[in-house]
């Protein structure tokens, strides 16, 4: 990665939530600005060793479900007579993030878990959203989504010293 400061407004938060001591005394260098409209998600996957052991994220504009699956090797390892799960039996619980929300992803949650994003236009609220009575909405509400923005705010050890330029006034640009 490429080192950038960080714009002014995106600093704000960077420096806030790095002042919770979640980057252990590290000051967070990366942002991933994402945007979602409704119907719009992420695939299940893991983000890996590059910014292990924590990410953060606000959501801002509109609420979204985060959905947590078991990786299909450990899943495997355990059940070995159900290596063909489908996505949804390999779900195991969600989490609500609410506008304005800050989401701390670390220990289990990082490492035993897959997360995404499922690309529908409403949310149905149920038992297994794991962080309801935290929240603002009905456990037997149905969310319509809206668009949502969402910065991911992480901590990236090991980055270059120099900034590298790509041609005439082309930059290899990193937030
Ligand atoms: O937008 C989000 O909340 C999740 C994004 C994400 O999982 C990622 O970029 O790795
Ligand atoms: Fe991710």
């Amino acid at each position: 990665m490429v080192p950038e400061k960080l714009p002014a407004w995106l600093r704000v938060y960077t420096e806030k939530i790095s002042s919770l001591g979640v980057f252990g005394g590290n000051s967070a260098n990366h942002v991933l600005v994402n945007e979602y409209k409704a119907g719009e998600g992420i695939m299940p996957h893991e983000d890996g060793p590059l910014y292990y052991p924590t990410v953060t994220t606000i959501s801002l504009g509109a609420h979204i479900l985060l959905d947590f699956y078991l990786p299909v090797d450990q899943e495997s390892l355990e059940e070995q007579h159900q290596v063909n799960k489908t996505e949804e039996q390999r779900h195991v619980f969600s989490l609500l993030l609410e506008p304005r929300s800050l989401l701390l992803l670390r220990e289990d949650l990082y490492t035993s878990y897959l997360h995404g994003i499922r690309p529908v236009t409403c949310d149905a609220l149920s038992p297994r959203v794991a962080n309801l009575e935290h929240c603002h909405a009905h456990p037997d509400h149905m969310l319509q989504r809206g668009t949502r923005v969402s910065l991911t705010i992480r901590y990236v050890p090991k980055v270059l010293k120099t900034s590298l330029f790509l041609g005439k006034g082309r930059k290899l640009r990193e937030m």
